[in-house]
């Protein structure tokens, strides 16, 4: 490098947040997510660069990617990262019904749905807890109703160009009554303002496209009406 572009490089870095010093959620070292991956020996990772550390954390990560010809190209890859999450289908067979919740939605309502308004089951992030205990917490937190013994479904990444979350699956028996349908729940302090919604499972699988357009939901219902609860073989 010439002389006189060495003399504007900074002497040290500027200490970013999320890196070298806590960023508004406490969290330092960001920036080594990614770093030591040798799973597959087709990606060899040279560089990771915390962009922003606000609420969630995205990333750009530098790697070398040898494709099937066997030569080798760099590529660079955003990626966005809150972490993983659990959901859950609560439903009763007998009444033929599910519980879900109905909140707003804003990177959606920015995206030309008409209001934001979502219809989902029950979800949220597994923050320090194993996939069961969140997801236990955040059906009673959404829903208002306990959740006993819970179904493992299935894992899935629900949008893995972009986003880095796993989506863990689950579903268990609620009692059709216990709750009130248009009951409200969710944590205030979040900003959370969750309806509970109770739906004849044959309107919600009807629904799908039209007012149910949110992926976690649309495979439950129909995991829930090939293979689940509600499956012929099963009923
Ligand atoms: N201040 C602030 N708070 C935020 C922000 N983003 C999220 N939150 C807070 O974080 C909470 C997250 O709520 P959870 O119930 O834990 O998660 P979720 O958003 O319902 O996530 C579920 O649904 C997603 C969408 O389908 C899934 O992506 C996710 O895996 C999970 O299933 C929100 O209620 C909100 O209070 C933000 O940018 N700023
Ligand atoms: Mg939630």
């Amino acid at each position: 490098m010439p002389a006189a572009d060495a003399a504007t490089e900074p002497d040290e870095r500027t200490p970013q947040p999320g890196v070298d010093v806590p960023d508004r959620r406490g969290r330092t070292g960001l920036d080594r997510v990614g770093r030591d991956l040798d799973r597959n020996p087709r990606v060899r990772v040279r560089d990771v660069r915390v962009l922003t550390s606000n609420w969630y954390v995205t990333r750009t990560t530098t790697f070398d990617f040898q494709h099937a010809d066997g030569t080798w190209t760099t590529e660079e890859r955003e990626t966005y990262d809150r972490g993983d999450g659990a959901t859950i289908l609560l439903y009763d067979v007998a009444a033929r019904t599910v519980l879900l919740t109905r909140q707003f939605r804003f990177p959606a309502y920015v995206n030309e749905h008409p209001d934001g308004m979502f219809i989902e089951a029950a979800a949220g992030l597994l923050d320090e807890d194993d996939p069961e205990t969140a997801i236990r917490r955040e059906a009673e937190e959404e829903t208002g109703h306990p959740v006993g013994d819970v179904e493992h479904v299935f894992d899935v990444y629900m949008s893995p160009g972009s986003v880095t979350e796993r989506l863990h699956f689950f579903a268990a028996p609620y009692v059709r009554g216990t709750i009130a349908d248009g009951s409200r729940a969710g944590l205030a302090d979040e900003g959370e303002d969750i309806e509970v919604l109770e739906l004849s499972f044959d309107d919600a699988l009807d629904r799908i496209g039209r007012d149910i357009v949110d992926a976690k939901t649309i495979m439950l219902l129909q995991w829930a009406a090939l293979r689940g609860p509600f499956a012929a073989a099963r009923a």
